[in-house]
């Protein structure tokens, strides 16, 4: 049996507006376990920005439960959330978010500059090495303006996976690219799961549960459907049958 990273239970999350109590999320269990390659979907309105928040330790749950690779959350102060956060997650969000003016690399270091423990020398050798996982070493010079948005988001996974996070969190991850790149970054996370790297989507858009081993669906604050997908596609081959681009 494989490590549960992830375990939730019995998980609310109320928000006070005046006098009225909005149901953000009403009482949702799952786990998720090592080498899973998860999408959380819904529409608007569904839930999901209110579950990344609580899984990526941003905010607290009104009640019930959520452990993270054997950590309980509740009652943590804002500094060991941070902590977590830092040590246990590698965020990749819709927009990058990468330093403007600053190199590849040195987006890729930061993350280790909070940790005292990773030498100089070291910070550069593991950055390199993430940025070799996404196939983007001999740009790791370039600044953000230089690269291409696909290249930006292959920085910001480098970046995501220099701390040996437990799991990788994606916000929409794809939703500033074409399909083309689109395609690109889900087989180099297809590549990533393939390496044991624990993967948790969360998406609108329905085109990418068909890469995921898993899909959870929230409606209204709970769970419609959590399935295993039997039929999962490669996002390389879908790249493959794409018309060839003019160069
Ligand atoms: N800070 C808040 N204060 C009040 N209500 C909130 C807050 N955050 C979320 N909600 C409400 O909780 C519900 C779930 O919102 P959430 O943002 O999690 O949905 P979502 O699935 O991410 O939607 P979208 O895809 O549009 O971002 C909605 O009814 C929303 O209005």
């Amino acid at each position: 049996m494989k490590k549960a990273i992830i375990k939730i239970e019995n998980l609310k999350r109320e928000f006070t507006m005046g006098t009225e109590t909005v149901h953000a999320l009403k009482g949702i269990s799952f786990d998720i376990k090592e080498g899973e390659f998860v999408t959380i979907m819904g529409s608007s309105g569904s839930g999901k920005s209110t579950m990344l928040n609580i899984l990526g330790c941003l905010d607290q749950p009104t009640s019930g439960n959520y452990e993270i690779d054997s950590v309980k959350v509740k009652n943590l102060t804002r500094n060991e959330l941070a902590t977590i956060r830092n040590e246990k997650i590698g965020f990749i969000f819709q927009s990058y978010n990468l330093l403007a003016r600053t190199s590849a690399i040195e987006n890729v270091e930061l993350p280790l500059l909070y940790n005292s423990k990773v030498s100089t020398d070291e910070r550069r050798a593991r950055a390199i090495k993430a940025l070799e996982m996404v196939g983007l070493a001999e740009r790791m010079h370039h600044t953000p303006s230089q690269l291409s948005g696909g290249q930006q988001q292959r920085v910001a996974i480098a970046r995501s996976l220099v701390n040996n996070p437990v799991m990788i969190l994606a916000d929409e991850a794809t939703g500033n690219l074409d399909t083309r790149t689109s395609y690109e970054i889900m087989s180099l996370f297809q590549e990533l799961n393939k390496q044991g790297i624990t993967i948790t989507f969360v998406t609108h858009e329905p085109d990418i549960a068909m890469f995921s081993n898993r899909t959870i669906v929230l409606k209204d604050g709970n769970i419609m459907k959590d399935y295993t997908n039997e039929n999962i596609q490669s996002a390389a081959n879908e790249l493959a049958k794409l018309p060839k681009q003019d160069d």
